[in-house]
């Protein structure tokens, strides 16, 4: 039964569903880091929110971890790059909790320009201050979207709706996307120009780090308000309580810091400032749909192998999951065939379907090639991390969809190029279910893949399978199954013997030193 750890407060319904669906469940929530180091060991799956840190120090001590699980959307504070390269599948819940940020910054805007809270702290403290709270309209003026995804869109819809004008900078928005959307897709300069609220909503990257710096907050229009409720990090703290203080920013709201929680903050303090504890997401319904979600996508990987919402892996639907079951054993057995046979460094591969299999999601079957073909030599390569070790390595990968007839109905081709030659192993599967051989180097063999094989090239020349046949007699190992392919007589022959045992090296090479034996090379499935 695979066990997962909720680290984060998630609602007791991701519980439930783990349970429903067979695994098994701890929750303990504010582990310390080397807390969390010391017991995830024992875990398959890890649930989280945004304050467990999934780290790179985490993740190498995570043995058994193979899928971590965010329950919303920012998976900033997990290391994809090395989850990735440790196998372990990285998945978010994007949709759940879109409405109820948006709303988050809606009420912020709002908050920011009434004044909301500090009108409500002045009347709650007996000072009926009615002329200090001087607020300003919605209606009519200009929002300036950072980022224009599932959230940005909708701030945009309730935004227009409250008759303002949305002016959106997001260099994935299309022209036809902002048309629909009734927003003006302008450059980041235009819409620091033009806005009178800002509302950012990118994730935090690299790339998108202080796009709000001081120097462009000092363009922004005199009396802009400004509201942060995706990522600290994302504006300038320093900056904005500086221009606070000197007026020239007319109001603030962070949701969101640039260290959490935020017990101190630079901005705190500063004049017309709203804060909120990163409450994006807290309201019942959504942290209802992000752990139901969450727990159940965990729950399909582990039990299923099915994968949703992944930022690391193709997603493979739960339909698609038992249609691809045989296949990825395929894929796999036939990427380890060339990568057992490969001694020098792979150039290139190149994958190519045929039939049925052609209508399916390939990627997945792609990446289980790659994983049984590199193996042989990283030990820890799987399905998640293969498509990167093989970048790493230098090793290009391709992959082709044929629209023509095969000769069996499903059929797929894996060729290798190494410095030295070209190899190619066709395969197919035999009623739906049972991998099996059908070509190797382009000669025809039809063999099931068994735990022990020997893989044998020879010229083909009569009394070979005599001697070799006596040769495993005599050294007691029992012959399985036995299967030849030649590409004409009198030229190359195949031979592809399953044993009953693991073969030892000095006997592979007594067999490859046989009369006429070209290659012996043991493989194990
Ligand atoms: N405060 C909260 O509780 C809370 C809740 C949910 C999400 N969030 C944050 O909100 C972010 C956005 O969520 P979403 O669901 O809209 O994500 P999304 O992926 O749907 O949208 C993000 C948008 O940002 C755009 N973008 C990326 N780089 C950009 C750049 N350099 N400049 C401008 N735009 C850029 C993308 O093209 C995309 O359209 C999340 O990444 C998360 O960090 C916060
Ligand atoms: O990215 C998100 O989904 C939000 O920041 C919500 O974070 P939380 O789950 O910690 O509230």
């Amino acid at each position: 039964m695979p066990k997962v750890l909720i680290s984060d407060e998630l609602s007791p319904r991701a519980v439930e569903i783990f349970k429903e669906r067979g695994v098994d469940v701890d929750v303990k929530v504010g582990l310390k880091p080397d807390q969390l180091r010391a017991i995830i060991g024992a875990y398959d799956g890890l649930a989280i929110r945004s304050a467990t840190k999934v780290t790179a120090e985490v993740l190498a001590v995570a043995e058994k971890l193979k899928v971590v699980g965010r329950a919303g959307i920012g998976v900033d504070n997990v290391d994809i790059k090395a989850a990735t390269a440790r196998g372990v599948v990285v998945m978010n819940t994007p949709f759940g909790n879109a409405i109820t940020t948006a709303e988050h910054a809606i009420a912020l805007m709002f908050a920011v320009a009434r004044q909301v809270p500090a009108a409500d702290a002045s009347t709650q403290a007996g000072k009926w201050e009615k002329n200090r709270f001087m607020g300003s309209e919605l209606s009519f003026k200009t929002l300036g979207l950072i980022g224009c995804g599932n959230i940005g869109s909708i701030v945009a819809e309730r935004a227009i709706g409250l008759k303002m004008r949305v002016a959106a900078y997001d260099p994935f928005l299309s022209e036809e996307r902002a048309q629909a959307l009734g927003v003006d897709k302008v450059t980041l300069d235009e819409l620091i120009a033009r806005a009178d609220f800002i509302s950012i909503h990118t994730p935090l990257t690299e790339q998108t780090r202080n796009i709000l710096g001081r120097e462009r907050l000092m363009k922004t229009r005199k009396g802009v308000r400004i509201v942060n409720c995706a990522r600290g990090g994302l504006v300038d703290e320093l900056a904005v309580r500086d221009l606070l203080i000197s007026g020239h920013i007319a109001g603030a709201a962070f949701d969101v810091f640039s260290e959490e929680p935020a017990k101190q903050n630079v901005l705190f303090g500063a004049p017309n400032l709203v804060c909120t504890p990163h409450l994006g997401a807290s309201t019942v319904e959504a942290q209802e749909n992000v752990a139901l979600q969450v727990a159940e996508q965990m729950s399909d990987y582990l039990m299923t192998g099915a994968v949703a919402n992944s930022l690391n892996m193709p997603n493979v639907s739960a339909e698609d999951a038992p249609r691809l079951a045989p296949y990825l054993k395929l894929a796999e057995n036939l990427g380890s065939f060339a990568g057992q046979l490969t001694e020098t460094g792979i150039k290139a591969v190149s994958i190519e379907y045929e039939g049925t299999v052609a209508a399916l999601n390939v990627k997945p079957l792609t990446q289980a090639v790659i994983t049984g073909l590199l193996r042989p030599q990283l030990e820890n390569v799987n399905m998640v991390n293969a498509p990167i070790l093989a970048r790493e390595r230098g090793v290009d990968v391709a992959e082709v969809k044929h629209d023509r007839d095969s000769d069996y109905q499903t059929q797929i081709t894996v060729t290798v190029t190494t410095e030295r030659r070209t190899r190619s192993v066709s395969g197919t599967l035999f009623g739906g279910k049972r991998p099996r051989l059908v070509y190797i180097k382009g000669i025809e063999i039809e063999a099931e893949f068994a735990p022990n094989m020997l893989y044998i090239t020879n010229d083909d020349k009569p009394g070979f399978i005599g001697r070799l046949g006596a040769l495993l007699g005599d050294t007691g190992v029992n012959i399985a199954t036995f299967h030849l392919g030649r590409d004409k007589p009198g030229g190359e022959a195949i031979a592809l013997v399953a044993v009953d045992q693991k073969l030892d090296g000095a006997l592979v090479d007594r067999i490859g030193a046989l009369d006429g034996v070209t290659q012996a090379k043991a493989l194990a499935f």
